[in-house]
């Protein structure tokens, strides 16, 4: 990656500094390239600073911003602690935190052990509300009013539920009610949630193979049949940062292709690719139902 083309103005976030957790690869690196981009200075936090020192070595080929890398598991308080107060000390303010760092194991809920699900739900809920509390205690209330802050979550499309991510369901559910319970107590500053759908980032990678391959083929299970993009996860990502989003908060705005829309009832989709859909709206009886009372007369 070059350079990154954003749909939004080149000095929107001219003067700002913008936290993004887990900006060494995938969505992230991705929001980091944006919001550079964009003019912020960046503080980029993750556990591996290799990954981060590459990331702030592309963005120093296309553009002069300031761009600040920290070593930091979120899922330590005395250290997410020291490393916010490291952001202020070097950047002296924090307008905007990504709180997009997270992952987890796949594995069926009955072989999850009490440290592994421990984990994921450190990984995915109290890491995000660790960073959140340091940069809201160390930074924004003392700031409350003067400028538009804000704080975004990252969580994921696993609405209903979703096999094999049990643990990681549970933890962003109980990110998304905190990011709404911190709406109300930290207003001025807006607390939003984005929940990705499936997104053909580098982070899929970490699946084994059979599961990528899986997920490589539910782009026809998807309404807009394909999977996400990380500049589309990205995109939402600058923009609820931005004065356009001033009036959004306590909100989750879902990018997944309306996937959890298709209930799976009947394939997707409008128009003759869509033999369900054509049976009825034709008018008189639809085929499916002259098929099923043929059927059910042969049976009787
Ligand atoms: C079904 C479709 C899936 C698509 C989902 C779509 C939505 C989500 C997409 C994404 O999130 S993309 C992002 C992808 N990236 C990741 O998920 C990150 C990959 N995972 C990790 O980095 C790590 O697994 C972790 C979650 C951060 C944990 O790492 P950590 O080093 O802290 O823990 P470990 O020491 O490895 O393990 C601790 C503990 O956890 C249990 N455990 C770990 N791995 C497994 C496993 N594969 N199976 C079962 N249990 C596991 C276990 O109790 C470990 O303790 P020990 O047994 O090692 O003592
Ligand atoms: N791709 C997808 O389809 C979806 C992704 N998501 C979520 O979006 C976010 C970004 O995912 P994506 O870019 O795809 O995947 P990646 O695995 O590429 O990104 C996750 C980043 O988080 C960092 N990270 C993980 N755990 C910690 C921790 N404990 N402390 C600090 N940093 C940590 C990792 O860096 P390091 O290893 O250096 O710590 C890594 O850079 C994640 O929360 C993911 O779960 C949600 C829905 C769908």
């Amino acid at each position: 990656m070059n350079s990154f083309q954003s749909v939004f103005r080149s000095d929107l976030f001219q003067g700002q500094t913008i936290v993004v957790t887990g900006g060494g690869s995938g969505i992230g690196r991705c929001t980091a390239h944006e919001l550079a981009s964009l003019g912020a200075d960046l503080a980029l936090v993750g556990r591996k600073i290799e990954k981060l020192e590459t990331v702030k070595a592309e963005i120093a080929q296309t553009c002069g911003v300031k761009v600040s890398i920290h070593s930091c598991d979120i899922r330590e308080e005395e250290k997410v602690t020291a490393t916010v107060a490291e952001i202020l000390a070097e950047h002296g303010k924090i307008d905007h935190l990504i709180n997009n760092a997270g992952g987890q194991f796949p594995s069926p809920l009955s072989s999850i052990n009490a440290k592994g699900w421990e984990t994921v739900v450190r990984n995915n809920l109290t890491g995000g509300f660790l960073m959140a509390r340091e940069v809201f205690n160390q930074y924004m209330v003392k700031n409350l009013g003067k400028t538009d802050m804000s704080i975004t979550n990252i969580i994921a499309d696993m609405w209903n539920g979703m096999p094999g991510m049990g643990h990681s369901g549970a933890a962003r559910a109980g990110m998304l009610n905190f990011s709404e319970t911190a709406s109300l107590e930290w207003a001025p500053v807006r607390v939003n949630a984005v929940a990705p759908g499936f997104i053909a980032s580098s982070g899929m990678d970490t699946y084994p193979e059979p599961m990528k391959q899986t997920i490589m083929q539910l782009d026809k299970t998807i309404p807009l049949q394909r999977l996400g993009l990380e500049a589309e996860v990205s995109g939402v990502l600058a923009f609820l940062c931005s004065p356009a989003a001033s009036f959004i908060s306590g909100s989750c705005i879902r990018v997944d292709g309306a996937a959890p829309n298709a209930r799976r009832i009947w394939p997707v989709g409008t128009g003759k690719q869509n033999p369900v859909f054509n049976s009825f709206h034709l008018g008189g009886v639809p085929e499916v139902i002259q098929r099923r009372d043929a059927e059910r007369a042969g049976k009787k």
